[in-house]
């Protein structure tokens, strides 16, 4: 069995694939989209990718590509604590406050806003499709005044120094992981899960007054707790969203039917992206 996850080595994905699935071989890809493909195409069974941070929010990609292009189901969610450090050349370590140009993942860049603010005013992001690929970019170009926000991982990975440490703005800073599987399968993990979860996409009728009243009443009245609502464009014209929405439970035979059945014959289109267990990554089993 292979796991694919965001690339290259070094990331925060790589970090969570690595505490939860250690005995299965893993497998880098360059982007997202890329890594979603490859369980869709069938190269590894299992795919890792970023879906929701607790500082900066969802990430869209991930979303997007999900529901438009590439409908899998979620097996598995990981939930690891994000350490977000600025990493240099070595031979740059002694001058960090003059770099000119900070290199990551957008969300990592977004994290450390306060810190960026506060020390490196003066210089320039360029954002790039990982936080590693940051770090192996910076580790290639010693000659160039500039750092990377990422992990102590990637740090060792790409031999470089770590000249700030934990330069995110807020100490709770935690992402949320999905693991996508070809079919609804089992995840191959030994660990007792931390919970369950079960995740819809509502596309809402059109023109309904009070249309999302009634599809959270659905759940209200069943005592269905959810843990997240969030809209996302369909795509199709400006005012269409569709919801995602995160019930803080396991797919069961009555409630989650019930309040489903519900939805449609209101004039709801529902799909249920998964029903699965997750997973807390502690600290310390993050390098
Ligand atoms: O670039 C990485 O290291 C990733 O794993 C991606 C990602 C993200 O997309 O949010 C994951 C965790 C951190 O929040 C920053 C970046």
């Amino acid at each position: 069995m292979k796991i694919g996850y965001l690339g290259p080595e070094g990331t925060f994905t790589h970090a969570a694939v690595e505490a939860i699935f250690p005995h299965i071989r893993n497998v880098p890809y360059h982007t997202i989209p890329q890594c979603m493909d490859a369980v869709r195409d069938g190269e590894v069974e299992l795919a890792v990718v970023p879906l929701e941070n607790a500082l900066e929010g969802s990430v869209n990609l991930t979303i997007d590509y999900l529901i438009h292009e590439c409908n899998l189901p979620i097996v598995g969610e990981i939930i690891a604590p994000i350490e977000q450090h600025l990493l240099v050349h070595p031979s740059q370590l002694d001058d960090w406050m003059h770099v000119e140009r900070i290199y990551s993942h957008s969300h990592a860049i977004a994290q450390c806003h306060k810190f960026l603010h506060r020390h490196l005013k003066h210089a320039t992001y360029e954002y790039v499709t990982s936080t590693s690929a940051a770090a192996k970019y910076v580790s290639e170009h010693p000659e160039e005044k500039i750092a990377a926000i990422g992990n102590r991982l990637a740090a060792k990975q790409y031999g470089l120094a770590i000249a700030k440490e934990n330069i995110h703005d807020y100490d709770y800073n935690h992402t949320r992981f999905i693991v996508l599987h070809r079919e609804r399968d089992l995840l191959p993990v030994t660990d007792k899960e931390d919970g369950f979860k079960t995740t819809l996409m509502v596309m809402l009728p059109k023109d309904q007054a009070g249309a999302l009243h009634q599809v959270l009443s659905a759940f209200a009245w069943r005592k269905l707790n959810l843990t997240k609502i969030e809209s996302r464009p369909a795509k199709t014209g400006l005012g269409n969203y569709f919801f995602i929405i995160d019930i803080d439970q396991k797919m069961d035979d009555v409630l989650i039917p019930g309040a489903i059945a519900e939805l449609e014959a209101l004039g709801c289109t529902v799909q249920i992206l998964g029903s699965y267990p997750y997973y807390t990554v502690k600290k310390t089993s993050l390098v």
